[in-house]
């Protein structure tokens, strides 16, 4: 039987509404959600979220993390801090599939004041099922760490 992937969901109160559809969405497909908060729309810090979830993902609690903010920015820049964090923007399908087919990346960060929830699914999708190529691409990701 297929493993269950284990999927971590943050936001900040720009990214609450896109981050709770989103869940309800992974759920329904069968992954394992857990929801890091934001629990409202009240104004919030972004590294409030972002730090619980990057820590969890880096303990290998969970396989993927999406972080959701205004722009995608803070959220997932909050989430790179930690070492084992590869957290890439995706504002795109397309951007979304390189980022793990290339960049192997582990945390996805969503834009979600700037696109619909028809390109957020569409992201999580590519996103949740693309392999990381290696080759390489596993050399220049095992240069990043400082
Ligand atoms: O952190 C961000 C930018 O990198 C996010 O876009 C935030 O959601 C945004 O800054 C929140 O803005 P607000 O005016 O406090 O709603």
């Amino acid at each position: 039987m297929m493993k269950k992937l284990r999927v971590a969901l943050a936001a900040d109160h720009a990214g609450f509404q896109f981050k709770n559809e989103l869940a309800e969405i992974l759920k329904a497909e069968g992954y394992e959600v857990k929801d890091f908060g934001t629990n409202s729309e009240e104004s919030m810090d972004y590294p409030d979220t972002a730090h619980p979830l990057a820590a969890a993902v880096e303990a290998n609690e969970f396989d993927f993390g999406f972080t959701l903010c205004g722009s995608g920015n803070g959220i997932t820049m909050t989430a790179n801090k930690h070492q084992k964090i590869r957290a890439a923007l995706c504002w795109t399908a397309e951007i979304a599939g390189l980022a793990r087919s290339h960049n192997d990346a582990n945390v996805c960060g969503i834009p979600a004041r700037f696109i619909s929830f028809e390109e957020v699914k569409e992201i999580a999708n590519v996103f949740l099922t693309t392999e990381f190529e290696g080759g390489r691409h596993q050399k220049r990701i095992d240069k990043i760490p400082l």
